[in-house]
């Protein structure tokens, strides 16, 4: 493979972003299962269009797109698939049914056995990343939807997390939850441990008998003690960041219904039939992933912000997070080239209006700024119409803002209604110039309810997908997750052996200096 921006599809793509004009002349707004994807104020242009057609051609985009639908190796450095389209299809994969079916319906009856009998008015759910954003972002924003438990979620391994999450729960009506598809990951099994001894505490015999596992790896799950039928599995070929559509949904199924977790899951497979169907130039998941790819590769945005203007989805932000910067931060292409044009940009955000008060400034007045996805309901799910009316007007003028600007002679009219000496109206009025010209995306859902959150979810999804298939570079994979982990248990080891000797310490003096220190107390 040559090098990325040497290919003549690059070129074009590149020279056809750089030309096109900042602001829209005209609206281009892409509808994708009941959401309106806004590309109006994002870089567009005829030539843009030939040219991105010939982009996604050259990196095989339709084979790369049809491979992952029928469940290919598309994770080519650990050989296995990443089907999580087939968790969410109205009628699974051949290859899979069976076992997707069979799993779904374990986890179905459970749900169904637990309310039936009343049991457990409360759930705490131990897992982290991807064990644990789709989840929590789900219970906590479709919270309105008929919650039946109390659902609390613990990831982190510092311990005021897990203590946190237990307090005040009554040991002998309380569920825990183990979500880990690896069931290795240090943060959740010490979380289970703590929550054992928890449960001994208060009094209940067979702590183990509380506990249910959702994991890819039932045998240590078996081996940890848990029961056979409160063992839910998923598969390899379900990368953890992709798993809300698996048995890891368990906590949506027990806090806000099963019917929640199979409209999640419905509005997904809507997004995935459009991602399949539509033609390039009206696949909003295409489309986005184009226009992040110019803005990062080609007009030099190395980020972008997220802000939802709804609070209840303030763990989109972290949930996106994951979703794109452990999928697409890393740099080399699948024949081993190194990509050789800006990737990855990193993701960070905020609810709206809260994020107005706290880095829009930076957006509006810094020297380059960064695009925004800006996501609305367009029904909200309380009375208060006022606030919606303010909330939606926020919503919209910032992304005026940020395309408009405000140029000089703008901002001296305006200064110059009350500085009357000419100087220092110039002089002041340099401050409020703003650029603009900045891009952004506007999502609207008709409302937040689990088919539209679905179909939200799996719209990053896609968008994900094909800028690895843009950047060429295989989003599936995390080896840079694993080698932090793997230097974790080193150093724990290390610091369990109380004060180890630097002399024999493969770190740097600095590391090898803090272990010895903090090991000694
Ligand atoms: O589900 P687990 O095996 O416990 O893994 C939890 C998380 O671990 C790491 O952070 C991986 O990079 C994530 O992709 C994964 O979601």
């Amino acid at each position: 493979m040559s090098a990325l921006s040497q290919t003549t599809a690059w070129k074009s793509f590149s020279h056809a972003v750089s030309a096109s004009p900042t602001k829209p002349a005209t609206l281009r707004i892409l509808r994708a299962a009941e959401l309106e994807v806004d590309l109006s104020t994002q870089r567009h242009s005829p030539a843009l269009v030939i040219a991105a057609r010939a982009l996604l051609n050259q990196q095989g985009f339709e084979q790369a797109r049809a491979d992952l639908f029928e469940g290919a190796p598309i994770n080519w450095t650990e050989n296995r698939a990443a089907w999580h389209t087939a968790l969410r299809a109205p009628t699974p994969p051949s290859r899979v049914a069976h076992a997707v079916q069979a799993e779904q319906a374990k986890l179905a009856g459970f749900v169904e056995r637990v309310n039936a009998q009343n049991l457990y008015r409360n759930v705490v759910h131990l897992g982290i990343g991807g064990s644990d954003w789709g989840p929590r972002l789900a219970v906590e924003s479709l919270a309105g939807h008929a919650g039946r438990r109390t659902i609390r979620f613990a990831s982190n391994v510092d311990a005021h997390a897990i203590t946190a999450a237990l307090e005040g729960l009554d040991p002998s009506d309380t569920l825990i939850i183990i979500s880990s598809k690896s069931f290795t990951t240090i943060e959740s099994l010490a979380n289970a441990a703590c929550a054992i001894d928890w449960l001994r505490a208060g009094g209940v015999k067979q702590p183990l008998d509380h506990f249910v596992a959702v994991t890819a790896n039932a045998q240590a799950a078996r081996e940890f003690g848990i029961r056979e039928e409160h063992i839910f599995e998923f598969w390899d070929w379900v990368g953890g960041r992709y798993s809300i559509w698996s048995s890891i949904g368990l906590p949506i199924a027990l806090g806000l219904g099963m019917d929640t977790l199979n409209d999640l899951r419905a509005g997904a497979a809507q997004m995935d039939e459009h991602f399949l169907n539509a033609t390039l130039e009206e696949n909003a998941p295409v489309q986005m992933a184009l226009s992040a790819v110019a803005n990062c590769s080609v007009l030099g945005y190395a980020s972008f912000a997220l802000c939802p203007y709804d609070a209840r989805l303030r763990h989109l932000v972290p949930w996106l997070q994951q979703l794109e910067m452990e999928s697409l931060g890393k740099s080399t292409q699948r024949d081993g080239t190194t990509l050789d044009v800006a990737s990855s940009p990193a993701v960070w955000g905020m609810p709206g209006t809260d994020s107005q008060h706290t880095f829009f400034q930076w957006l509006h007045q810094d020297g380059k700024g960064a695009p925004v996805d800006f996501i609305l309901c367009a029904k909200p799910d309380h009375r208060h119409t006022r606030h919606h009316r303010l909330l939606i007007a926020n919503c919209l003028a910032q992304r005026a803002a940020l395309l408009e600007g405000k140029s000089f002679e703008q901002a001296l009219a305006e200064v110059s209604l009350k500085e009357k000496n000419p100087q220092a109206a110039a002089a002041l009025a340099k401050h409020r110039v703003h650029p603009g010209g900045r891009p952004s995306t506007l999502i609207v859902m008709p409302q937040l309810d689990p088919k539209q959150l679905g179909a939200l979810l799996a719209l990053y999804e896609h968008k994900v997908f094909t800028e690895g298939v843009l950047w060429g570079i295989n989003p599936f994979d995390q080896w840079g997750v694993e080698f932090g982990k793997r230097l974790a248990g080193d150093i724990e080891r290390r610091l369990d052996a109380l004060g180890s000797d630097p002399a024999v310490s493969p770190y740097d003096p600095s590391t090898a200096h803090w272990v010895r220190k903090l090991a000694s107390g």
